[in-house]
């Protein structure tokens, strides 16, 4: 077994920065020429001047007459002028000054007589008049090296005669994916393998950025097939990349191949998502080795391939869009490093001025939480200098959408149901486009995120034992302002089963046998409640049921148990039994409620849900998917201090 290597010193964010950067900028990018008009996004290599003038003739710029302005001299309000004869010739915007006039009257400024034409004013010479090179004049200097072609540079050139750039080449990446247990996304991984889907984020960073791919392909786990792969990408390409293999793993090979072949600059950086990234050189072709966790290898990538990519044809970084945001629970970081958050931003509480920043809402944490990605709106960054955020604090985060598609967005985050995803479907297409951020947390946490101004809506189901009713009691206790409950539907509860189970369950009494295997979920949970109400009503104590102290967090890992086999049944919703291919015998019926403060009951948003969710096309939906029971759709109740016991 190979031996198992140590971490290079990490460095600083900042610190890794400035060394890659002085290093690509003694890199002098290969140049070429291109016609103008593909050159979109591209940076010019030497100054462009311009072939022709444009207008290259004296040209009208109005509607009306031409004259010669000595004609003019004279005329006023009170003391009209007429001009006759070769005085005066009409012409038209866009026309050529014939020889011999040098203005032109607006035509809505003459009296045309029979006599001739009167005028009320005097003009001067080039008046109303577009001169030769108004636009651009032959021989100026339109554009310096250095600067990126958009569509009006184009357009400049263009009418300028110019139609061939000198352009720095785009630089070109090889991107090799690494490892035994990687296969192609179209493929059906088995258990440890994972679908290679980062060279192509890579690919569409590196194109975003200006950059050409190569794909290597995936290379084994093997030193010589990685050497070999290492070797032909630097002899054929500008910009070298690896995925994946740049940790301390037995197999992670790069840093010692480039080691040997070049020169390593950084072997880990103080960030994460991102720490073991390579950057180094080959010959004096850059190289990056990337993590192979999707979102390491993303923020990896953002932080130093898009600085290469641009580096390699001197195009300034563009700045990244930032905002202050606040956040209402405490994050942790370790300090030292800088900390990527994925965060849905809420601008509801600084528009109605209870709060002066927008709310950055945290998503799920992790390397390689790609819908926690997908699903984001900004990416907080916890600075490397501190230790966590305290609740109320500010922090950057950089803006994935422009802030003007964000302010009107409104953050859920509560217990999950698909109902949900049809409900954000149809706002997002309606005519307001409102966009419904959705944050699964189960009803107590949806709560408490709603009541710390953190979420502008939660969805529950928690059951209150004594009095069978559902989440009233529970908001009447804490709650600290007026609350709504938006009634969406009545939904089963029900026992999961494999579709191989030989098991007859017809009732929660049928758990009491000892030959079933049951799983739960964790305390506080909606779920939970539930069963333990249930269990309570049916007289059944916890211990005759085998299995209820092993306990999962969610529908799907419950789920995930009864299907492998590791249980014989759970309680759960029907939904997520559909998901995992389960049988499903409902049992139990719960209300399931969006919770909001009163304040929004007549914001636009809230009424257009609504209207949602009393319209035919939302209740066939539920009615197609089963388990639901309408009876109370669109009920509003009312919570809150007012009413505390
Ligand atoms: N002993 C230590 N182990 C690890 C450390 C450490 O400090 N000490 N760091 C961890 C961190 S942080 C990261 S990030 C990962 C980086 O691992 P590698 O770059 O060596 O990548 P692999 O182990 O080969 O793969 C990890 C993981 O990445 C996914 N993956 C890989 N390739 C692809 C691809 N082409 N497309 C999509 N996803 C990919 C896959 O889930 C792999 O399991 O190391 C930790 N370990
Ligand atoms: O730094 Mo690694 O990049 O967390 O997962």
């Amino acid at each position: 077994m190979a031996k198992r290597k140590v971490y290079l010193a990490k460095k600083s964010l900042e610190e890794a920065k400035a060394i890659w950067n002085n290093f690509l900028s003694t890199i002098e990018p290969k140049k070429e020429t291109i016609p103008v008009k593909e050159s979109l996004n591209r940076i010019t290599a030497s100054p462009v001047q311009a072939s022709r003038s444009a207008p290259n003739f004296n040209a009208s710029a109005m509607d009306g007459i031409a004259v010669s302005s000595e004609d003019t001299a004279g005329a006023t309000e009170r003391e009209p002028i007429t001009l006759k004869g070769n005085q005066f010739k009409y012409v038209n915007t866009g026309n050529l000054i014939p020889e011999g006039y040098n203005a032109v009257i607006k035509i809505e400024d003459i009296n045309q007589l029979d006599s001739g034409i009167k005028i009320f004013k005097s003009v001067s010479p080039w008046h109303n008049v577009r001169t030769i090179g108004e636009s651009v004049m032959k021989g100026d200097q339109i554009l310096t090296s250095n600067q990126k072609l958009k569509a009006y540079h184009i357009g400049a050139l263009l009418e300028a005669g110019v139609f061939e750039v000198e352009v720095y080449a785009k630089p070109v990446l090889t991107v090799i994916s690494t490892g035994d247990e990687i296969v192609s996304p179209e493929s059906s991984p088995e258990p440890g393998q994972y679908v290679d889907f980062n060279s192509t984020m890579v690919k569409e960073m590196a194109e975003e950025a200006g950059g050409e791919i190569n794909f290597y392909g995936v290379v084994s786990d093997e030193e010589k097939a990685l050497k070999a792969a290492i070797n032909q990408a630097t002899q054929s390409s500008d910009l070298v990349i690896t995925i994946a293999g740049s940790s301390a793993g037995s197999k992670d090979f790069t840093a010692s191949i480039v080691e040997e072949k070049g020169e390593i600059f950084v072997h880990g950086v103080e960030i994460q998502p991102g720490k073991p990234l390579l950057l180094g050189a080959i010959e004096n072709v850059p190289f990056i080795g990337l993590p192979g966790f999707p979102l390491s290898c993303l923020h990896a990538f953002e932080n130093f391939g898009t600085m290469a990519v641009k580096a390699l044809q001197k195009d300034s970084a563009d700045a990244d869009n930032y905002i202050q945001a606040k956040v209402k629970r405490k994050l942790a970081s370790k300090p030292g490093r800088v900390e990527y958050v994925r965060v849905n931003l809420s601008f509801e509480k600084s528009q109605t001025g209870q709060e002066d920043f927008p709310i950055a809402v945290p998503r799920r944490r992790g390397s390689a939480v790609m819908k926690s990605q997908a699903q984001a709106d900004g990416i907080l960054e916890i600075p490397a200098d501190r230790e966590g955020l305290a609740v109320d604090e500010l922090a950057e985060v950089k803006l994935l959408y422009p802030e003007s598609c964000l302010k009107d967005n409104l953050v859920l985050a509560g217990s999950n149901d698909p109902l949900l995803d049809y409900l954000q479907e149809l706002l997002i297409t309606s005519a307001q486009k409102i966009k419904l951020r959705l944050q699964s947390r189960g009803s107590q946490a949806g709560i408490h995120a709603l009541i710390r101004g953190e979420a502008d809506l939660t969805t529950a189901h928690l059951l209150d034992p004594e009095t069978g009713e559902y989440n009233l009691s529970y908001l009447d206790q804490i709650a600290e302002e007026p609350l709504e409950l938006l009634t969406l539907a009545w939904r089963d509860q029900g026992l999961y089963l494999s579709p191989d189970s030989q098991l007859c369950l017809k009732n929660i009494n049928d758990l009491k046998n000892k030959d079933i295997t049951f799983i739960n979920r964790q305390q506080g949970a909606g779920t939970r409640i539930l069963f333990d109400y249930q269990l309570n009503q049916s007289n059944i104590k916890p211990a005759e049921i085998k299995g209820y102290d092993r306990e999962e967090y969610t529908h799907a890992a419950v789920a995930q148990a009864v299907a492998v086999g590791s249980a014989d049944t759970a309680l759960g919703i029907r939904a997520v039994a559909k998901a995992f291919g389960l049988n499903f015998i409902p049992l139990f019926s719960e209300r399931f409620e969006l919770i909001y403060p009163t304040r929004l009951a007549e914001d636009y948003r809230i009424k257009k849900i609504k209207e949602i969710i009393k319209s035919n096309r939302f209740q066939e939906y539920l009615t197609e998917q089963t388990g639901y029971d309408l009876k109370d759709t669109g009920q509003i109740r009312n919570a809150g201090p007012s009413r505390r016991r």
